[in-house]
């Protein structure tokens, strides 16, 4: 079984936040990554089982300070035991008035409840692991509670789990989550994302590819490690992706 199956089945056991720690409404994430030009989602972590860790900022308040004239979202780690993350982590990034997606394996409603009540915006569903009952259920339950969806796959045999809904945007994980190998097969799945009005490119953007992959017809762009290891990178990125802002990525 591999990590993020083995991920699944402790959810049972992950401990449940029910009191509201919210200090603002939530903000569509949907909306921000849809508006014109280029959106970078800046992702904070201290470590993951694909090997990264010592992210350069002890904190993601630290983070959120550093990033936030260059992110328009933020994403957040959450899981305790191959990531060392804390539900509470967004916490102190809802000042910056930014949407922060809650990264985590989620697959019952409890833990979206969890995520809007430790401040969260959004939340990721991973088609790859949850069949297309649950992602519509779970889609469902997420815009009861105001909530956008980062709806992400990797195989594209199974792209027809993710769900058509006005609170989903649609992403493209380029690492398998099965064997955690870094599998780029974006030019191949362009085609098949054209129907979703807001389309994410995730994981291993970095200096060899930024250029090429702000290019192609993504509104947004997930990142996580290469900022996390160089800061100044985001600058970078941020300044690259200017260059399409006048363009709307249909
Ligand atoms: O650190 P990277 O290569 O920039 O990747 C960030 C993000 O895309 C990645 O952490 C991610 C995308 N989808 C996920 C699902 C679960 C855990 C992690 C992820």
């Amino acid at each position: 079984m591999n990590v993020v199956e083995q991920i699944y089945r402790k959810n049972e056991k992950r401990n449940h936040v029910s009191e509201d720690m919210r200090s603002r409404k939530p903000i569509s994430m949907k909306n921000v990554l849809g508006a014109k030009g280029k959106k970078l989602i800046i992702e904070y972590k201290r470590e993951s089982p694909s090997g990264f860790y010592g992210p350069s900022f002890s904190s993601p308040e630290k983070f959120g300070d550093y990033v936030k004239d260059y992110a328009d979202a933020f994403s957040v780690l959450t899981e305790p035991d191959h990531f060392a993350g804390n539900f509470t982590d967004g916490l102190s990034l809802q000042k910056f008035e930014k949407p922060i997606l809650m990264k985590d394996f989620i697959d019952r409603e409890e833990m979206i409840e969890t995520s809007y009540n430790c401040g969260f915006d959004a939340i990721l569903l991973i088609a790859d692991f949850l069949p297309a009952s649950r992602m519509e259920e779970l889609t469902g339950y997420a815009e009861s509670m105001h909530m956008d969806v980062l709806a992400e796959f990797h195989d594209r045999e199974i792209f027809d789990r993710i769900p058509q809904g006005k609170n989903v945007i649609c992403g493209y994980n380029r690492r398998n989550l099965r064997t955690l190998k870094m599998e780029g097969n974006e030019d191949q799945v362009v085609e098949l994302m054209a129907g979703h009005e807001v389309k994410v490119l995730e994981s291993g953007l970095d200096r060899s590819n930024y250029r090429r992959l702000l290019k192609m017809p993504f509104d947004g762009y997930l990142i996580g490690s290469s900022v996390l290891k160089e800061p100044k990178f985001v600058i970078e990125i941020k300044k690259e992706g200017s260059d399409y802002d006048d363009e709307r990525n249909e």
